[in-house]
């Protein structure tokens, strides 16, 4: 077997440095001169390699959104036993006879990390909510995943969606046909459709836990800076693709692939993690989030979360998302005169939230409330907003200096979809549904009174 990282020198396209640039176009090489030179499909590619093409867009799509890379592997993807239905808790139908409406606000407790027997990633991920489907290529999934096992000689590929992986309780150690990435709560990953990859919880730690968006539309981009300049938010240098790594490994090796929300498995002789180089735009990337650019108001008023925009899908109309990735990061806080924590409101987009640690500044709610782990879902035009414990402390507090809100890390999945709930979301039975959320609202003071008007009660 070569030598899976050799040192670098001039000829090499591996460089010790990160590959890094959202969108860019990269090269890899494991093995020096992998990588033909000046064409992507020789008579004969080095080192006795078979060149693969992975799009990531119809070969026509506009250069702008073209993605695709060029893979040099021991051995072509194709081949191995027929495919056989696998079970799963995974959902990719959301219509009315499969999932449920939910116009109340929903939380939920964590899902538990599993004790006992073995769980691997893609055994251990539920699908939550969504909306659309593969199969037009529209909408999104909302999952959770909770394993505490490796995917041993196993590779998933979702031929559904992007799948942005979010995790929040233990590192994920995440192999993929691009390299390696080890993908810790505050960091962020994307695998993008039909990636072969392995999740596995790290190597002596008690699991793994996190959330998943899936996009079945367009790529994840970046989102538009407008008025903020060119600088600000997450900046493409921040985004990191693996450097080429390969295993040259024969054994049972079993590909589960996700298609139109139903998992498939089929056998192969051999790892599949045998790429030795490759090229291209279409590759899995890292974010950590703690290097976000916050930008906020310095005057008075909340801003909206899009402020706080990473990631973002695209839907056709202009300025509106299939998905955005929101997060609340660490930042001072420093408007005057001005209710500071998030306002209430009904929103016309559908929020999912998570709290990947500590605590979110509109839910005070402490143990029982919004959990580290847990999750929350407002749909489109439910009202919600800051719990009456929130209301009574920020209503007071002294808005003549900064603060700084470094109490946690919270996120938003919001989509201009209306998402449905899947049974096991809705089920009041799974453990995990807070069927008393609503309450942390109930204890908001009427401050309200006629005594102190005017005219009469009524304006007239
Ligand atoms: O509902 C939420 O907590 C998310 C949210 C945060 C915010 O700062 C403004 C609007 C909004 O929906
Ligand atoms: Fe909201």
């Amino acid at each position: 077997m070569w030598e899976a990282r050799p040192p670098v020198d001039a000829t090499c396209y591996q460089a010790s440095a990160e590959l890094s640039g959202f969108g860019s176009h990269v090269a890899s090489e494991a093995v020096l001169g992998a990588l033909p030179v000046g064409q992507n499909s020789p008579q004969q590619p080095p080192l006795g390699l078979y060149a693969e093409q992975l799009s990531g867009t119809a070969f026509t799509a506009p250069r702008a959104t073209n993605q695709r890379s060029w893979l040099y592997r021991i051995a072509p993807s194709v081949g191995g036993s027929a495919s056989e239905p696998l079970p799963s808790r995974l959902q990719a139908d959301f219509s009315d006879a499969a999932a449920v409406a939910a116009p109340d606000p929903h939380r939920w407790r964590p899902l538990p990390l599993p004790t006992g027997a073995p769980v691997t990633f893609v055994e251990g991920l539920v699908t939550m909510c969504g909306a659309g489907g593969p199969a037009l290529k529209e909408g999104v999934a909302i999952h959770l995943y909770s394993c505490n096992a490796p995917m041993l000689d196993t590779a998933f590929s979702n031929s559904d969606g992007d799948l942005l992986l979010v995790p929040q309780a233990g590192a994920l150690h995440v192999v993929t046909e691009f390299g390696r990435m080890s993908v810790e709560p505050r960091e962020v990953c994307v695998v993008p459709r039909g990636v072969r990859f392995a999740a596995s919880p790290a190597a002596g730690s008690s699991g793994a836990r996190g959330y998943v968006l899936e996009t079945f539309g367009p790529h994840f981009r970046l989102p538009e800076l407008g008025p903020i300049g060119a600088n600000g938010l997450a900046e493409p240098r921040d985004f990191v693709y693996p450097h080429a790594w390969y295993e040259d490994r024969t054994c049972d090796f079993t590909v589960v692939t996700k298609l139109l929300g139903r998992l498939y498995a089929t056998k192969r002789t051999h790892s599949v993690f045998d790429v030795v180089g490759w090229h291209g735009n279409y590759a899995p990337y890292k974010y950590d989030l703690r290097r976000f650019h916050a930008v906020n108001t310095v005057s008075v008023d909340h801003p909206d979360p899009s402020i706080f925009t990473v990631l973002t899908v695209p839907t056709n109309e202009p300025g509106v998302a299939a998905a955005d990735f929101v997060i609340f990061p660490p930042r001072w806080l420093c408007a005057e005169g001005t209710f500071r924590p998030p306002y209430f409101h009904r929103n016309c987009m559908s929020e999912f939230m998570g709290l990947i640690d500590g605590v979110y500044d509109a839910k005070k709610g402490g143990k029982g409330g919004f959990e580290p782990g847990g999750c929350s879902y407002h749909g489109a035009g439910t009202p919600h907003g800051p719990d009456a414990a929130a209301v009574a402390s920020a209503s007071q507090a002294d808005t003549s200096r900064p603060t700084k809100f470094d109490g946690g890390l919270a996120f938003m999945f919001e989509t201009s979809a209306l998402l449905r709930l899947t049974p096991f979301a809705a089920d009041p039975s799974n453990g995990m549904l807070d069927t008393d959320y609503g309450a942390c609202w109930e204890g908001l003071p009427r401050l309200f009174s006629s005594a102190g008007v005017a005219n009469g009660s009524n304006g007239k």
